[in-house]
């Protein structure tokens, strides 16, 4: 019987105790039946569809083996966990990564069986290191700690730093590495080489030369092998390496058929795709890679996603996939700066987070020309809090030398993304996630600066990025109360420009609007550089944001005309 649209069909138990009780042939109904339902909710409401259809029979047969939550189930990335979430209890997938609704990612508040909530790869395997160790030091046996991760964030440094520290220990840490061959796109490069040599049953094991038991190849899919290799990988008390092969998008055809990502991410059905910022930048990319063969484009195994993908087809020898692996991105592109060319790093904001130090001293410190270009900069939405991009201007405004432009539509985009690359040191170049709109044109130039409307000095509305509509609608409501409002866009916003700080001075009120988090915002550089004037900055708060629509976070903390407007004229006050 197909599950309902809504849930799994009533009274289809399927918690861990009912699990441990079926033989294998009401699993494996068990097993289509979620099939089914992740291929009717998630193609609604939108979500990590391929994923999660490769982890049925491993989820089952890791709740069948492990006791969770005493025996913890980690998952790397977290956003193949929606199957965890229906065996614990969570199975009307009709809030799915809404607001207020079920996470895409594993959630301590919504169960006891969830742990890591942070989305960024490769960290799994050192929480487990940390919690085996926290066993030992508190003296608690008999307990397992249980990491599942992915073949693409096994790419990611922080996995080899810690199987570094867990291998040849005597503390009872099981990997379950779930190898689909595949990131978005097939991994490369010798990490997926070896995986391949052993899928294939033969070759030196690095796991075992690290001081794992290695146990594997196993079937994926099949759940008495996965549970006789579970089981095995339990007794033994010790670090413990089972190699599952599975099919990413495994038992519906389109995922597996789909040659670009498996339908790894799928939009809510219906969803119409208007032009996106991402494309504006994926096509500006190729002019500019069209008239300089000096420039180089990297990805962290996000090709699509960042908009790279026809870049890649026609300048094959100057695009670089480095695997999930940021850190070493950036300082790849130091080299690839010092050796005579023009890197362009195409990465989320939230992603180079994890790379900052090599942002700062291995770029910055040697004053290189490379470019950043930060998709998915400020709120991304149904992702969550550790998808928005809210911290890279905070953590830009730290480094010296480095420049950061918030292009406020397509054109500013592509007139801005020229200036960086011709830069003779860092740049970043950051826009959300979100249909790239309309132009807005400038009404003249100051420096840097382009004034978009002025009516008065009364107000200085400094527009930082995409929220020159919502500001100039806040002017419009402004100047019908009697307030003569300046809107400008400095497009350049770190670090703050003496034409800026000059235009600032000439007005009684300064207030700037940045898709942001307020700390450390690039409003807080212009309050520096006029101190005697009041700056009020208008981003996000130092919070956590939860997962909801972009449009709903963006409204939900004043980021519309009206609620602008309102926040000048109590400033006015
Ligand atoms: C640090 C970081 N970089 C990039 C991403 C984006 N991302 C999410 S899932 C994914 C691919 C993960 O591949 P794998 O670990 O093999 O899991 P699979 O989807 O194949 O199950 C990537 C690159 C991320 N979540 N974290
Ligand atoms: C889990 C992960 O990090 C990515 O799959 C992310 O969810 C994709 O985000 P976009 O949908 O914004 O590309
Ligand atoms: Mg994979």
């Amino acid at each position: 019987m197909s599950a309902t649209a809504a849930a799994l069909q009533p009274g289809l138990a399927c918690d861990p105790a009912t699990l441990r009780s079926m033989g294998y042939p009401r699993l494996r109904a068990v097993a289509g039946d979620i099939r089914q339902f992740l291929i009717e909710n998630v193609c609604r409401n939108g979500g990590h569809l391929g994923p999660n259809l490769g982890v049925v029979e491993l989820t089952l047969a890791l709740h069948r083996v492990f006791r969770s939550p005493r025996d913890r189930i980690l998952f790397d990335t977290g956003h193949q966990a929606y199957v965890h979430k229906i065996v614990t209890g969570r199975q009307d997938f009709t809030s799915l990564r809404l607001r207020d609704g079920l996470s895409g990612y594993p959630s301590q508040a919504e169960s006891v069986h969830d742990i890591i909530e942070n989305s960024h790869a490769s960290t799994a395997l050192s929480y487990a290191d940390g919690f085996a160790k926290a066993d030992e030091v508190r003296e608690i046996a008999g307990r397992t700690t249980v990491a599942v991760v992915g073949d693409g964030a096994l790419t990611g440094g922080m996995c080899w730093e810690a199987l570094n520290n867990i291998g040849g220990s005597s503390r009872p840490v099981v990997v379950v590495l779930n190898d689909n061959g595949r990131s978005y796109a097939a991994t490369s490069g010798g990490i997926a080489d070896h995986l391949a040599d052993l899928r294939m049953g033969y070759g030196p094991n690095v796991f075992e030369e690290l001081g794992f038991v290695y146990i594997g190849p196993v079937d994926g899919h099949d759940l008495p092998a996965l549970e006789h290799a579970l089981r095995e990988a339990r007794s033994y008390r010790s670090p413990v390496v089972v190699h599952c092969v599975t099919v990413k998008g495994n038992g519906f055809a389109p995922a597996e058929a789909d040659a670009n990502d498996r339908m790894h991410a799928v939009g809510p059905s219906g969803s119409q795709s208007k032009p996106t910022w991402t494309d504006v930048f994926a096509s500006e990319i190729v002019d500019i890679g069209a008239q300089r063969d000096d420039v180089v484009c990297l990805t962290a195994s996000m090709l699509l996603p960042t908009g790279l993908g026809e870049f890649a087809r026609r300048f094959p020898k100057r695009i670089f996939d480095v695997g999930i692996a940021e850190q070493h991105m950036v300082t790849s592109a130091a080299g690839l700066a010092m050796g005579g060319c023009h890197p362009v790093v195409a990465v989320y904001s939230t992603f180079l987070n994890r790379a900052f130090d090599q942002v700062l001293m291995d770029v910055a410190l040697h004053r290189l020309p490379v470019t950043f270009v930060l998709d998915r900069a400020g709120i991304t939405g149904p992702d969550g809090a550790s998808h928005h991009g809210v911290w890279d201007i905070g953590l830009m405004t730290a480094v010296p030398g480095l420049r950061l432009a918030a292009p406020r539509d397509p054109a500013q985009l592509r007139e801005l993304l020229r200036e960086a690359v011709v830069a003779t040191g860092p740049t970043v170049v950051r826009f959300p996630k979100a249909s790239a709109g309309e132009s807005i044109e400038a009404i003249d130039r100051v420096g840097p600066v382009d004034i978009l409307r002025s009516t008065g000095t009364d107000v200085l509305l400094v527009s930082m990025g995409p929220v020159a509509e919502v500001c100039l609608e806040a002017a419009a409501l402004l100047e019908a109360e009697g307030v003569g409002v300046t809107v400008v866009d400095p497009r350049w916003i770190v670090p703050c420009s003496p034409a800026l700080a000059a235009l600032a001075r000439a007005h009684r009120k300064v207030f700037t609007v940045e898709d942001g988090g307020r700390e450390g915002s690039a409003g807080s550089l212009l309050a520096q550089a006029i101190p005697e004037i009041p700056v009020h900055t208008i981003g996000y708060p130092r919070a956590f944001i939860a997962h909801a629509s972009r449009q709903q976070i963006l409204e939900s903390h004043g980021f519309t005309g009206a609620a602008i407007a309102a926040t000048v004229l109590e400033g006015q006050a």
